[in-house]
């Protein structure tokens, strides 16, 4: 069964069932996927196998952005002309081979990593992925990284401020990242804040499930409402992809 609307494309009723609407985001994206992205990386033993393997075989979480997402954010980067880019939260380094191909050569990548494994790894990752510009990494917990006074963002000059940052660390402090990003980024700059959503969880009472953070996002969101438009301009997207909704 479907609702026609008008001259308007059918719609599947919302009581839709499994067999009235078969299709999945998992489906979607591989297919997506095959259209969009480069063919050497997808295949069998390409870059993603092997960026995935070497996450596997050090133990690390599967918590990257999805290949579709990396290049969502690639192709943001590119319709601003970002030269430059900072990473909060690099893990093995996925989202940022999609951020450093984006920039042009003499562009630069920072990004910032608690784990000593997770940063090797990535290292591997890039030197696998023969990137030009090749991504600094920085290690150690980010917000003592980003407000060390002796540290290369302690006082960044107006030219030198990112065009772009992702947030894509730990979600307790994501606030204090969001705060720090502000005074990194350069005007008009572009700050996306990866599970902004947490998984719904964000439109319930904190103590909905005590094991999901979301005072920082909440901080966040309650700031940006205050602010009411005169610093930042803000949107928070839902995404369904192979992984999961957020
Ligand atoms: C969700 S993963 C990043 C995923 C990556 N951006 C991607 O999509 O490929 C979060 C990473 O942040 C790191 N992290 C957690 N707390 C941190 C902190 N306080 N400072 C720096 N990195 C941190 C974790 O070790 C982990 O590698």
């Amino acid at each position: 069964m479907s609702i026609n609307h008008g001259d308007g494309p059918s719609l599947p009723p919302d009581t839709r069932t499994e067999k009235d609407h078969p299709y999945t985001a998992k489906e979607t994206d591989i297919y997506l996927k095959s259209k969009l992205l480069p063919k050497d990386d997808l295949s069998s033993g390409g870059l993603y196998d092997r960026i995935h393997r070497r996450g596997v075989e050090a133990g690390m979480p599967d918590i990257s952005v999805t290949p579709l997402q990396g290049q969502y954010l690639g192709v943001l980067a590119r319709a601003i002309g970002a030269k430059r880019i900072l990473e909060i939260g690099t893990l093995a380094g996925f989202s940022t081979i999609f951020l450093a191909r984006a920039l042009p050569t003499q562009g630069v990548i920072d990004t910032l990593e608690l784990s000593p494994l997770h940063a090797k790894i990535a290292q591997e990752n890039f030197l696998d992925a023969d990137l030009y510009p090749f991504p600094r990494i920085h290690l150690g917990p980010a917000l003592e990284t980003l407000r060390n006074p002796n540290g290369p963002f302690a006082r960044l000059p107006d030219e030198e401020g990112y065009d772009l940052i992702f947030i894509d660390a730990d979600k307790e402090q994501i606030f204090d990242y969001f705060l720090e990003s502000l005074r990194l980024t350069r005007k008009g700059g572009v700050v996306i804040v990866d599970n902004a959503i947490r998984g719904g969880r964000i439109s319930r009472s904190e103590n909905d499930n005590p094991r999901i953070d979301v005072s920082g996002l909440r901080a966040l969101y309650d700031w940006v409402e205050k602010d009411a438009g005169r610093t930042v301009l803000m949107s928070g997207i839902q995404t369904v992809s192979e992984k999961f909704w957020e």
